[in-house]
């Protein structure tokens, strides 16, 4: 993909957060349900801010390893749009829902030499994984880190060497200041941002612009490049 990247701004624990990210030009925002996070946020409280949200913006819901009867009441509960699987969920667990379904893998951290149970460390590994979850909308790449994500780590985009079955979302580590080169290295259609758009753990309105404008900038060098497809995303 190809042209300017939508942007999803993760993490949002209030109704200033999301109105920042809005107004900083985020397509889509998203609250955490990982108990683990720290940046989970109340169903109760996500439902009152998504309830006077604009028109046109998406909004997310993140999970991790949640029984699915839980997943549903959180999600009819604050009427959330798409669902992020960012555990072990298997193909299985990501069938059969009515709602969008993006599927994250963890890829090995740039620098590591390792991975944790069930991170992937190779382009072999990525496709063949891919190539099992028929049923989700896009992949989300992120970073193989404690605590499933969130922590502002960029993963090896070596690792990604082609494309991959359906769209990609690329996370992980990702500020203003590095988000164009994953842009023109990766071609994501979109891109999500927790941390980097972060001062003291609190979302912070000047870095969610400026990560939007550098967006906007390498999206621009990407569409010189590319004739207009509409066969992809
Ligand atoms: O943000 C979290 O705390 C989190 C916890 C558990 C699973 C996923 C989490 N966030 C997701 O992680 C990526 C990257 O975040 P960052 O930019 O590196 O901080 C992002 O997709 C969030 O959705």
């Amino acid at each position: 993909m190809r042209g300017r990247p939508r942007v999803k701004i993760c993490g949002i624990r209030s109704l200033v957060d999301a109105e920042l990210a809005i107004k900083a030009g985020a397509q889509a925002i998203a609250f955490n349900f990982v108990p683990t996070s720290k940046r989970y946020i109340h169903p109760e409280k996500a439902r009152e801010i998504i309830q006077v949200l604009p028109p046109y913006i998406s909004v997310a819901g993140v999970f991790a390893d949640e029984p699915r009867y839980s997943v549903e009441e959180i999600v009819s509960f604050c009427r959330l749009e798409v669902l992020q699987f960012h555990g072990h969920e298997d193909p299985e667990y990501c069938r059969r829902w009515s709602y969008r379904i993006i599927k994250a893998f963890r890829l090995r951290a740039e620098g590591a030499t390792t991975v944790s149970v069930g991170a992937l460390a190779s382009w072999e590994e990525l496709l063949r994984e891919a190539g099992r979850y028929a049923e989700v909308c896009a992949f989300l790449l992120d970073t193989d880190v404690p605590g499933l994500g969130g922590a502002g780590r960029t993963f090896d985009w070596s690792l990604v060497q082609g494309d991959l079955p359906k769209p990609v979302i690329v996370g992980g580590g990702l500020t203003p200041d590095n988000v164009g080169a994953a842009i023109m290295a990766l071609r994501p259609y979109a891109v999500d941002v927790a941390s980097g758009v972060e001062t003291n753990g609190q979302k912070d309105g000047a870095k969610m612009r400026a990560f939007v404008q550098a967006v906007d900038v390498a999206g621009e060098l990407d569409d010189e490049d590319e004739l207009d497809d509409a066969s992809e995303w």
